[in-house]
């Protein structure tokens, strides 16, 4: 079944079923505090369960006038029902030892009574209580095509807890907290639903019926403490206890135990009938235990959170529809099919590549251009197009995405009436084995068909990245001579939450333009080597990043100057002493793994700024190999004495170098590492870690040749490292 499908079953049962379900979960958050309250009433007497029958029963029977019934409950308070010595009828806790009353039976809190009326029936008897159910169910299935949705996007049930891509606050904690709670989830649902059913009498009949023998008379009657019978059952096993009507022979103690009932002689102490618990009533035993966490304070304390969880689910699961909807409804289009020269085509499923296009579409518009955009499902003839232009994501397990499921189809009917070029942009992550398979199918399909020609390369964009995004941008104004200008939001920034640096050092920018810059904060300030700074310049105040690594107490900066390079010429352009606002971003996934075996790092150019903090910080001497690319011998000169120094101290193990420019056959890191592969399979094999850093093409290349040799050696796909937090990227 297609991730859409079950998309759709978990949304509209959601939909039909929120109100109820918000009743059920607020409610139900509230009664698991009750049994937690109970418990913590006290009237637990400490080792009183290990009491036998034969010593509580006849401890009673001295202290008060009368004994009716003995009952443990489910927080193991003992309670008897009684006529006291003073001729009243009272039902209390007693102590099990000595027989004394502890207190009067708890009564329910009016919030817990009025939570319950509601949780159970909405104060709407006989209807409210068959709504309830049927919503238990709905919840029930709800949660089944969660984990479905969850299978389907993790990539299996091996992958069920491994790494979640974060699009955003709502989409990553709906998987994450999901994860942990569908479990006690589907435990509610299913006891809720089995307790509903009980109530209107659908489950067999669960009574016991015992089989009376002919009474005999006894001749020697024994005291009840002598009954071996109740010398033997402890109150550990006990549910209740009643005590025969009259002295009539035919009246017996009936003992109920968990899982079995007992008629016992009142004079003999002889066991005239011993029948076991129902099955039915066994589940419905464990039901109530399991749905309202009666009894225990830690299955309560589930309880609590699932009902929380499932708040949040409703908040969560709603606010990425609407953003979903959002990005994806239509624009308004200038133009019409059949009357623009640029068609951009969609395949998205949640939106982020709709997003893209619509950029794309938007900065057509501004250049003056006649563009079309749709989605996939609309293909069609289209009587001016020079370029077809593709978005498409790739979902489930290399499928296509909800709005391009028919674009096969039409593609085989549609006839072109022209030749169109056409340009093909996939969008996927790295963390599914497919990476982009839709989007390689659709390029396909187009260099397959004779009315199609390329006008560039299928280019695959990994996480929705914005720099990659921005490099296609270029190739495609390069190959097309136009200049589209992507409109990012300018993000709205508190300059007052930046705070500042010195700058101690700055290099010249060498052969290759790239320069190093230190900078020490004015304030005591926390941060790592992998860690981010945010730089705003007042040009634009627009966000740049750069990676930190740690010298000392000091930020290293490697920026390369590029000739318009709003932030690399302002760095370029400070003195020693001058002050940068900037703001450091933790960026914990790309720290040093300080317990590892053994560490690869990969980088190119300026991507070695936060290897050159790590390895200078490595003080456990943890086994690293360094693999650097760059374009000469002395474009090493600038990291030269940090690397010496590392190498020296045993902090780096090994340094290889790939220099592109130095022979008449290019050398990129890539190949330094296919060259080296024993050791990398080695490294991945043994738990180690491998981190990359350095510029996109860079990192591409490098995870072709990874997947290569983790498949050649260990005869798995990378991505079953990635998904084992292997393999940490930070790049640009
Ligand atoms: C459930 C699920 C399955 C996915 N399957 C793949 C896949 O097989 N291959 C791939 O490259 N990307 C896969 N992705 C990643 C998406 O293609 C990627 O996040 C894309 O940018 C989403 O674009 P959209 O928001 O327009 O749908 C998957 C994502 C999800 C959530």
């Amino acid at each position: 079944m297609t991730i859409s499908i079950w998309r759709y079953s978990h949304l509209i049962l959601a939909v039909i079923s929120s109100l109820f379900i918000l009743i059920a979960s607020v409610t139900g958050a509230i009664l698991a505090f009750e049994p937690i309250s109970n418990q913590l009433q006290p009237f637990a007497i400490e080792d009183g369960n290990m009491v036998s029958l034969a010593e509580i029963l006849p401890t009673l029977q001295q202290n008060y006038d009368e004994v009716f019934t003995v009952e443990i409950d489910k927080n193991n308070f003992v309670s008897t029902s009684v006529i006291t010595k003073e001729g009243n009828s009272e039902t209390f806790y007693i102590n099990p030892f000595t027989g004394e009353k502890l207190g009067e039976i708890i009564k329910k809190a009016p919030i817990f009574e009025f939570a319950t009326n509601l949780h159970r029936s909405l104060f709407l008897k006989t209807t409210g209580r068959i709504l309830i159910g049927v919503v238990s169910f709905l919840l029930f299935i709800i949660a089944i095509t969660g984990i479905q949705l969850i299978l389907k996007r993790q990539g299996g049930l091996k992958r069920f807890f491994s790494k979640v891509v974060k699009e955003n606050f709502e989409q990553y904690y709906h998987v994450v907290i999901g994860r942990y709670t569908l479990i006690p989830i589907i435990i509610i649902t299913l006891t809720g639903v089995f307790l509903s059913l009980e109530k209107f009498n659908l489950l067999p009949d669960s009574k016991i019926s015992h089989n009376y023998p002919e009474p005999t008379e006894i001749d020697n009657p024994l005291e009840i403490d002598n009954f071996t019978i109740f010398q033997d059952i402890k109150l550990n096993d006990v549910t209740s206890v009643e005590f025969p009507f009259s002295d009539d022979i035919e009246d017996y103690f009936i003992i109920k135990l968990k899982g079995k009932e007992l008629l016992v002689n009142q004079f003999s102490g002889e066991v005239v009938s011993n029948q076991n618990t129902s099955f039915v009533a066994l589940i419905s035993n464990w039901s109530l235990i399991l749905h309202t966490g009666q009894g225990t304070v830690i299955w309560s304390i589930i309880l609590l959170i699932a009902s929380l969880a499932i708040l949040f689910f409703m908040y969560s699961g709603f606010a990425m529809t609407l953003k979903r909807r959002r990005a994806t409804s239509k624009i308004k289009n200038k133009f019409t099919k059949d009357n623009a020269e640029y068609i951009i085509l969609v395949g998205s499923e949640t939106g982020h590549t709709f997003n893209a296009a619509k950029l794309f579409y938007n900065a057509l518009i501004e250049t003056s251009q006649s563009a079309y955009i749709s989605v996939l499902n609309d293909y069609s003839t289209y009587n001016e197009a020079k370029q077809l232009i593709i978005f498409a994501a790739t979902y489930g397990e290399g499928e296509a995405p909800n709005s391009a499921s028919n674009f096969k189809q039409l593609f085989k009917k549609v006839n072109p009436q022209q030749n169109i070029q056409y340009a093909v942009i996939g969008f996927g992550s790295f963390m599914y084995p497919d990476y982009c398979k839709y989007a390689v199918e659709v390029d396909l399909l187009l260099r397959n068909h004779e009315k199609f020609d390329e006008n560039l390369p299928l280019f695959k964009i990994n996480n929705q990245s914005f720099e990659e995004y921005k490099l296609w941008i270029n190739q495609w104004n390069h190959q097309n001579n136009l200049d589209l200008k992507i409109q990012f939001k300018r993000p709205k920034i508190n300059l007052k939450n930046l705070k500042e640096f010195r700058v101690v050092n700055k290099t010249k920018p060498n052969i290759d333009n790239s320069f190093l810059v230190q900078l020490r904060p004015l304030k005591k300030s926390k941060f790592s080597s992998g860690d981010l700074l945010s730089v705003f310049p007042e040009v634009d105040f627009i966000e740049r990043q750069y990676s930190i690594g740690k010298i000392e107490n000091d930020i290293l900066l490697s920026i390369k100057k590029h000739e318009f390079g709003v932030c690399s010429t302002y760095f370029n352009n400070l003195k020693v002493n001058s002050i940068v606002k900037a703001k450091v971003k933790r960026n914990f996934d790309f720290h040093f793994p300080n317990t590892t075996s053994e560490v690869v790092m990969i980088a190119n150019g300026t991507g070695i700024a936060p290897f050159l903090g790590m390895v200078s910080d490595n003080a456990n001497k943890i086994k690293t190999h360094l693999f650097w690319g760059g374009r000469t011998k002395d474009s090493l000169k600038l990291y030269k004495n940090i690397i010496d120094e590392a190498l020296n101290e045993q902090k780096l193990t090994n340094f290889y170098t790939a220099y592109s420019q130095e022979q008449k056959d290019k050398i990129y890191v890539q190949d330094l590492i296919l060259e080296r592969q024993e050791l990398l399979s080695q490294v991945l094999d043994n738990n180690g870690i491998i981190m990359i850093c350095g510029s996109i093409a860079m990192q591409n290349r490098v995870l072709e040749v990874l997947n290569i040799i983790t498949t050649r050696h260990l005869n798995k796909a990378l991505s079953e490292f990635e998904s084992n937090s292997q393999l940490k990227k930070d790049c640009y």
